[in-house]
């Protein structure tokens, strides 16, 4: 099977062109295909599908093998892979995905295809919505209790799950010890990711992720998505921020449309083929 290796800020994908046919169970392979000494390594697999409603469809199936709704990182490899093939000649596209559609842009340097910048959607803030149990309403600064320890969560969905929890020093944080209590919470019937968030200033935050279905990543593109959203719910930054994460920065957007617009790069690392 042929593939090609994708990075957005360091989360990394293989990218497999379905448009012809949808190739083996890749669910079922994902675990394999993912894991970085058996198979060719990677947080996810990014498939390319074609589409009876939009332009073109993407599916991102976790490393675990569990299908998510969306992947931000992921589409802007997605988006890039795409308009350097010439799959769809459009520097904007209408992507198809289970967190509905989803609109890349191709933005220019130099004449070149440089950095994504997309239109992620909206928002999601009821609790129904992340989803998580509990009486209705958004979940702003709630108690959330994990071994006898409080924190305060703000959730966000971005089509998929994010729980964001605000700290005063990220390298502090424990995340492989916590990232899995939280993820799988019995609060989060569909589990969810876990992002960890200190505030520099009104424009920047510091973020580290632990995935849902994935573990710590270098980034999630989602996620940072869902922590601007509640940086600026809890009053700690404004709408347009710059959030550094360990693989790389993006640019996040909460604009008057309600839409947030996430820009980053993504890069083509290699090709290749595997024998299954
Ligand atoms: N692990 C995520 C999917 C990948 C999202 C992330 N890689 C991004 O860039 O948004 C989930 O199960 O919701």
């Amino acid at each position: 099977m042929k593939f090609t290796k994708m990075q957005g800020t360091g989360n990394d994908f293989i990218v497999i062109d379905c448009m012809e046919r949808e190739n083996k169970d890749l669910k079922q392979l994902a675990p394999k295909l993912c894991n970085r000494h058996f198979g060719i390594g990677a947080d996810g697999i990014i498939m390319i599908l074609p589409s009876a409603s939009e332009d073109i469809k993407m599916r991102i199936i976790n490393s675990d093998g569990s299908e998510a709704e969306m992947c931000g990182n992921g589409i802007r490899c997605f988006a890039k892979y795409i308009y350097t093939r010439g799959i769809i000649n459009k520097e904007k596209i209408r992507v198809e995905t289970l967190a509905g559609t989803i609109v890349p842009e191709i933005i220019f340097k130099n004449g070149k295809p440089d950095m994504v910048k997309v239109d992620m959607g909206e928002p999601r803030l009821k609790r129904s919505d992340i989803p998580m149990e509990g009486p209705e309403g958004e979940v702003i600064n709630e108690p959330l209790y994990l071994d006898g320890i409080e924190y305060r969560i703000t959730c966000v969905s971005m089509g998929n799950p994010h729980c964001v929890i605000f700290i005063d020093d990220i390298n502090a944080i424990p995340i492989k010890e916590i990232g899995p209590g939280i993820e799988n919470h019995k609060l989060f019937p569909q589990k969810t990711n876990v992002e960890f968030i200190q505030v520099l200033n009104q424009g920047e935050i510091k973020m580290k992720v632990w995935e849902r279905g994935a573990g710590e990543t270098l980034a999630c593109g989602t996620g940072a998505c869902a922590s601007g959203v509640a940086s600026y719910l809890n009053k700690k930054t404004g709408r347009r921020i710059i959030v550094h994460l360990p693989g790389g920065d993006l640019l996040v957007e909460w604009m008057d449309d309600n839409h947030i617009y996430m820009t980053g790069p993504a890069e083509e690392v290699f090709t290749g083929e595997i024998i299954l």
